[in-house]
C-alpha cells in the first residue's frame, strides 16, 4: 500500500482554515483533532467544525477524538460525515460497542492507544475495527518528540494483522517527520499523521510528498538491478 499521508490541522492557522485546507490537495485525508481539556489539557473544536470543512474540503475527514466519554460523542462525527472517526481506548466505557455504533452510522472506526497502553487486550478483536492508532507522543499538543519506544507495540500490532490477512490501516500520530516516517513504516505503520512537518513547511504539498518517499522502503541491501 501507498503510504498515506493525514496532515493534522492542528497546526494550521485556525482563522484560516478554508485556506490552509486547500494546500494540502497532495493529502489522503484531513487529520481533525479533537481534545475537550479533560482527556488532554488542551482544547481545539467540536463537531460544528468538522460539518465546516466538509463544505470547503473535498478530501475526506479523519477525525481524531481525545475526549472523555467518546461513547456519548463519537458516533455524531460519523453523522456529521467524517470519513472515519477515532476513539481513545482510555476513555470509552464500551469500545466494542463503540466502535459497532460508529460503523452502523456510515464511517470507518479507528482505536487510538496513548503510549503507555497496552494493545494485546484487544488484538482478538481487531476485526472490530477499521484503524488502530499507535500515539508515538502523549496526545494533546502538536510539535512533540517521536517516542521510538511505542515501535514494538505497533510492531506486535502488524504481525497480529498480518496473520488474520486483514487490510486493517495502522496509523502513528506524532512526531512525524522525514527523520522518523521511516522507523515507524519499518515497524509497520501505514497511514502517517503529520502537523508541524507539513503545516510548517513553505510547501505543504511538497512536505507530503517527502514524506510518503521517506516512509517507502529503499531497495534491499545487496539487491542488484535487473537486466533489460
Ligand atoms: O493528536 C495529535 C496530538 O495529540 C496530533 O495529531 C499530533 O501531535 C500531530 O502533530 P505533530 O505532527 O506536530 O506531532
Ligand atoms: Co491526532
Amino acid at each position: 500500500m501507498r503510504p498515506r499521508i493525514h496532515p493534522s490541522i492542528l497546526s494550521a492557522d485556525f482563522v484560516n482554515l478554508e485556506h490552509e485546507v486547500g494546500r494540502i490537495g497532495n493529502a489522503d485525508a484531513v487529520h481533525v483533532d479533537v481534545m475537550d481539556n479533560h482527556f488532554v489539557p488542551n482544547l481545539t473544536f467540536g463537531q460544528p467544525m468538522v460539518e465546516r470543512l466538509l463544505e470547503v474540503t473535498a478530501l475526506p475527514l479523519d477525525v481524531h477524538l481525545m475526549i472523555d466519554d467518546p461513547d456519548r460523542w463519537a458516533p455524531g462525527f460519523a453523522s456529521a460525515g467524517a470519513a472515519s472517526v477515532t476513539f481513545h481506548v482510555e476513555g470509552s466505557a464500551d469500545p466494542i460497542r463503540l466502535a459497532r455504533a460508529i460503523r452502523a452510522k456510515g464511517a470507518f472506526v479507528g482505536l487510538a492507544l496513548k503510549p503507555g497502553t497496552p494493545v494485546e487486550p484487544w488484538l482478538a478483536s481487531i476485526a472490530e475495527f477499521d484503524m488502530f492508532l499507535v500515539m508515538t507522543v502523549e496526545p494533546g499538543f502538536g510539535g512533540q518528540s517521536f517516542m521510538s519506544e511505542t515501535m514494538p507495540k505497533l510492531r506486535s500490532l502488524a504481525d497480529a494483522v498480518e496473520a488474520a490477512g486483514s487490510d486493517l490501516l495502522l496509523q502513528v500520530d506524532g512526531g512525524i517527520t522525514t527523520a522518523t516516517i521511516g522507523i515507524a513504516a519499518a515497524s509497520g505503520a501505514n497511514t502517517f499523521v503529520a502537523g508541524s512537518a507539513v503545516f510548517g513547511s513553505d510547501d505543504p504539498n511538497a512536505a507530503i510528498e517527502a514524506l510518503r518517499v521517506a516512509a517507502a522502503p529503499g531497495p534491499e541491501a545487496g539487491a542488484e538491478p535487473e537486466d533489460g
